[in-house]
């Protein structure tokens, strides 16, 4: 799909002018003389704050857009995650969940202009940084963020549609847009490569015009910025809380001697990981340091200001070593995860009020929450007998394993299953170096052992010939930050070798695509095998009833404290990864829209150690308070000294 000429933007803005007599034409730009934005002529100032439409309901897009206009911001920062956007290569969704011109549209209509960053690249702890994964399917040795053939192929037919899509919400084409970015703390990159950064500019200015600010933004330091800038991109930094603006903006002013202020990500708070304590940034530090940028005269945005969730498997991580982003992206942001007001939100909101009129509208309070209580989960199969039925039209057979790009199968799980050629005896050792990320090792259904990449690639076994050697891995999301992006690929990416033979002839599932089917299980004779504290991973099925009457449904929190670690779906919603016996987040968000008045259908996948196994303790409980700063265990997982090599059946 060809880019939309700007000429024809332009043309229906010259009409409005014509048709409608708009008093003068629509313009913002840098006035360099006065270091300052302008807006229509006159000077302006950002206060905006970050907001990933990706990460909030769709169904609460204007909640949480008004409570930042009430805060008193005048903008908002939004990021286009390529991957949610083009799912396979050539299929393009905006629709729903993906609309991101109705998220522009709404923003507008709320009386915010949009500080809009496309990428491709976007970090953000987000899956692979935006990037969708079919980009490694077959190119070895790809290079993103760079000049590869392959990779700008890609990216030129990706904004040929995307910035289409764009150019008519520019702000000078009657739109909220009033900026736009170009790649991400590109300086932050090993790759150093202008010609890309020069590509995108080009395709930016081709589709959209020149009559928009084009920016970059960078850490605030000259290591970064000697590579993340370009001529013709107004170059912007990022940091945190700082008591003296004047240095950090000394930074920008090497590359920017004139023009505005801009810091592009004020932190707001910080992200978290899997394993370690929930991070915290003090509310009136914030405050103080928002003043004094405030008073410096620059232009904020702050990051986040509304946080979201990571729903389905959307959460990126970091690398080295490797450390998965939770499901709660709550950041500590001033708007919580839920969107309710904190003390964080207030505290901004006065330094705002000290330099601009109060906001013409009162604070919109925060959405219910409702505690449901405890419902009782019952056993569908374990995954091992989930297999023929789930997958009816067979397994993937291959001499060796395959990684999951290259099976089309880009997120969540895959089960790779051998036949057991010959008798081995306890301990036999198998090495498999190549599990991304996380693997659940079985022997006709009894549990072995848990790999993990870098820590724990190897596992003692003992089976007959015949026997099922069952390996489920977890794809824990893909690296979204770093030099070793290019290196994302999931699932076994070598093969699984016993002393130093590779194991061969595989058969391989992908899995848990379409959650609905677990409803039409009943399998009795399906049980979950005891190692140790290890049970077989295995679907559970619970039904919450609500309410028949408003204000029902209501935000709700899931706890599964009992659990150890897996994936939770709600009416078929995927609400993301559970890991309480990680921490720190031991509840998740199910956002009202996701709940129905009368039965709700909750299915679990639980990889490690089920509470099922004694049946007292087989439950969940639905919560009215969010816990996402419980206690953290970082040596999760390494249940292997107690897991015996016998296995047993228990009575279930
Ligand atoms: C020390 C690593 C810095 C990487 N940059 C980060 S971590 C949190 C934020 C978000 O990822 C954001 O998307 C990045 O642009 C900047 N940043």
């Amino acid at each position: 799909m060809a880019g939309v000429p700007i000429w024809s933007a332009r043309l229906c803005s010259a009409l409005l002018i014509i048709f409608f007599g708009c008093s003068e034409a629509r313009s913002f730009g840098i006035d360099y003389e006065n270091d300052t934005f302008v807006l229509d002529g006159k000077p302006f100032r950002y206060v905006s704050g970050s907001i990933h439409y990706s990460r909030v309901p769709n169904q609460y897009w204007k909640d949480r857009l008004t409570k930042m206009f009430a805060a008193g911001l005048n903008a908002i920062q939004v990021y286009i995650p390529w991957n949610i956007h083009e799912p396979f290569q050539g299929q393009f969704d905006f629709s729903g969940q993906q609309d991101v011109v109705a998220f522009l549209r709404l923003t507008h209509s709320i009386g915010l202009y949009v500080i809009l960053r496309p990428g491709p690249y976007i970090c953000a702890e987000w899956e692979f940084g935006g990037f969708p994964a079919w980009l490694l399917k077959g190119n070895n040795d790809i290079q993103l963020r760079s000049s590869d053939p392959r990779y700008i192929k890609a990216v030129d037919q990706w904004f040929d549609v995307l910035l289409s899509e764009i150019a008519p919400l520019l702000y000078v084409n009657g739109g909220p847009i009033i900026s736009v970015q170009v790649e991400n703390e590109y300086g932050s990159y090993f790759a150093c490569d202008y010609d890309y950064l020069r590509f995108l500019r080009q395709k930016m200015i081709d589709i959209l015009g020149n009559d928009v600010v084009l920016f970059t933004t960078d850490g605030d330091g000259v290591g970064y910025l000697r590579c993340g800038t370009l001529e013709g991109l107004y170059t912007t930094i990022d940091f945190g809380i700082t008591y003296d603006p004047a240095q950090n903006f000394n930074v920008q002013r090497k590359w920017e001697p004139r023009g505005p202020l801009v810091n592009s990500e004020f932190y707001t708070g910080w992200l978290d990981h899997w394993g370690e304590s929930h991070s915290h940034t003090d509310a009136a530090a914030f405050a103080k340091s928002l003043d004094l940028l405030l008073a410096y005269g620059a232009n904020v945005n702050m990051y986040m200001f509304e946080g979201g969730t990571n729903f389905g498997f959307w959460n990126g991580a970091e690398y080295p070593p490797f450390k998965a982003i939770p499901t709660s992206y709550d950041y500590d942001a001033p708007l919580s995860e839920a969107g309710d007001i904190t003390e964080k939100y207030i505290a901004i909101r006065q330094v705002i009020c000290k330099y601009y009129p109060p906001p013409p509208i009162p604070i919109p309070p925060s959405t219910p929450k409702f505690a449901y209580g405890k419902i009782t989960m019952n056993l569908v199969s374990t995954i091992p007998d989930y297999l023929e039925k789930y997958t009816p039209g067979g397994p993937i057979k291959s001499k060796y394993p395959i990684n999951m790009e290259e099976i089309d199968h880009y997120y969540g799980f895959v089960m790779y299953r051998h036949i057991l050629k010959d008798n081995v005896s306890w301990p036999t050792t198998l090495d498999i170096m190549g599990v991304r990320d996380r693997g659940y090792v079985m022997i006709n259904q009894i549990p072995f052992g848990i790999i993990e990449r870098e820590k724990n690639t190897t596992v003692n076994i003992k089976g007959v010939i015949g026997d099922y050697l069952d390996i489920l891995v977890e794809n824990q999301g893909r690296i979204n930050y770093g030099d070793n992006m290019n290196d994302n690929r999931k699932g076994l990416i070598t093969n699984v070798t016993h002393n130093g033979d590779a194991l061969t002839d595989w058969l391989i599932y992908p899995l848990l695509e379409n959650i609905t089917l677990v409803q039409s299980f009943n399998l009795k004779h399906s049980y979950p095998r005891q190692n140790g504290l290890l049970s077989t991973p295995a679907l559970y099925t619970g039904q919450l009833v609500v309410p028949k009457k408003a204000p029902h449904p209501m935000d709700t929190y899931f706890d599964m404290s009992l659990w150890t670690k897996g994936q939770v779906w709600m009416n078929n919603f995927n609400l993301g990864r559970y890991w309480p016996a990680a921490g720190p987040q031991i509840r998740l968000y199910i956002p009202k829209p996701v709940l129905n008045q009368g039965v709700n259908t909750v299915v679990m996948l639980e990889l490690e150690s089920s509470p099922c196994m004694h049946d007292t303790n087989c439950f969940v409980t639905f919560m009215d308070q969010p816990l996402i700063n419980g206690t953290v265990h970082t040596s999760v997982g390494h249940h292997h000294g107690k897991l015996s090599h016998h296995g047993y059946l228990p009575s279930v």
